[in-house]
């Protein structure tokens, strides 16, 4: 049997069967958006791992060294946000060829130098070798939270509504427009959804500001898509959820790009990936102080796209008064051993 045959989210879980249970001071190993170890301290020790894979993740021809570097650093850094957590240390491990020109390698290093300093953190090492096709950059990061401030995937409870941070579906748009150079749309949507795609920035503040409120349950970031993602949240819970399509959040830009493209911007929010926004759930009681707080500390507005609706691990999309509806049929999320 192939990889392929078994995607990615299973082959993670059988990896797992091979691993000896975790030993005590580690907190949560495999299966949330980061490990977190108990290292004596009075904070938790995070850790995580992500990579740009040219042709998978990024093709050179589209994108800036400095682009490539901003964005490798802002999806890990994600990862810490979406637990509540702080990012402290990097390290990034780099396989290129040998023909690769070094103004590349120095404009890699100012964009991952700029997103790494405004995420508060620094690069403190790494490995460099050769590869003989296309080029991968692999970054480890390192981060602390505080105990009573961790948020993980596993807390999501029956009756809780599931909101998101920000806009969805604008990264996928992205690429549209990078694949399909020939469409043609106004430059500012353009140039927005390109940016939103090309260099990420990561809900960092927010995620501190959401887990401080002691009022979310569960949270992730939204790298395969909300509804994968969703998904990895209802297997944590062992709970299942609605998400309503008409209440997701689509900027006019996407909404714009999706009809010179002739695609469907709402299929794009739902699993188009690399949104980076947080998907949280959390009582309806304390919804309206949690999206105020939000919004007074950061500018940033939060939505409210489905609900928990009872013990399993599915993900239904439906309209919010339980009409059914054709989307979620397909993949449910980004898959890189069934993607194309
Ligand atoms: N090769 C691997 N070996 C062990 N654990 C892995 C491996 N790949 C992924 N994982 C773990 O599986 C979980 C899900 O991974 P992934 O979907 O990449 O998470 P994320 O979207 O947060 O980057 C994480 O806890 C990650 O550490
Ligand atoms: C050329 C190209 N094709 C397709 C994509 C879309 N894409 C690639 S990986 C991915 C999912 C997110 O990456 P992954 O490595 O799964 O991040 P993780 O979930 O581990 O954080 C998506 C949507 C892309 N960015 N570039
Ligand atoms: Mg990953």
């Amino acid at each position: 049997m192939r990889i392929g045959e078994f995607g990615e989210f299973e082959l993670i879980r059988r990896i797992g069967t091979f691993l000896p249970g975790p030993p005590g001071d580690v907190v949560v190993g495999i299966g949330d958006d980061v490990a977190v170890l108990n290292v004596s301290g009075p904070e938790y020790l995070l850790a995580t791992c992500d990579a740009q894979v040219e042709n998978i993740h990024f093709i050179r021809a589209a994108t800036t060294p400095y682009q490539l570097g901003r964005k490798i650093v802002a999806i890990n850094v994600s990862d810490i946000a979406a637990c509540g957590g702080r990012p402290k240390w990097a390290l990034v491990s780099l396989a290129l060829t040998p023909d690769t020109g070094v103004d590349f390698v120095d404009g890699l290093y100012a964009g991952m130098q700029e997103e790494i300093h405004a995420a508060g953190a620094s690069i403190v090492g790494g490995n460099l070798s050769g590869i003989r096709g296309e080029i991968v950059i692999d970054l480890s990061l390192l981060g602390t939270v505080s105990p009573e401030c961790l948020i993980l995937r596993n807390g999501a409870r029956s009756g809780d509504l599931v909101l998101v941070t920000g806009t969805l579906g604008e990264s996928r748009a992205g690429l549209e427009l990078i694949l399909r150079p020939e469409l043609e749309v106004e430059q500012e949507a353009g140039d927005r959804v390109r940016a939103r795609h090309l260099t990420p920035g990561a809900r960092l503040r927010e995620g501190r500001i959401l887990a401080a409120t002691g009022s979310i349950h569960a949270m992730a970031d939204v790298s395969d898509g909300v509804l994968g993602d969703l998904g990895h949240i209802c297997r944590a819970s062992e709970v299942q959820a609605e998400i309503w399509p008409e209440s997701l959040p689509i900027s006019p830009e996407c909404l714009r790009v999706a009809e010179v493209a002739r695609c469907d911007a709402v299929q794009w929010a739902l699993s188009g990936g690399e949104d980076y926004e947080l998907l949280f759930t959390a009582d309806p009681r304390r919804v309206p102080e949690i999206r105020g707080r939000l919004e007074a500390e950061t500018g940033t507005s939060c939505h409210v796209i489905g609900r928990i609706t009872g013990k399993g691990e599915a993900v239904l999309v439906r309209s919010r008064e339980g009409m059914s509806s054709d989307y979620g049929r397909g993949p449910a999320g980004w898959d890189h051993f069934r993607a194309g």
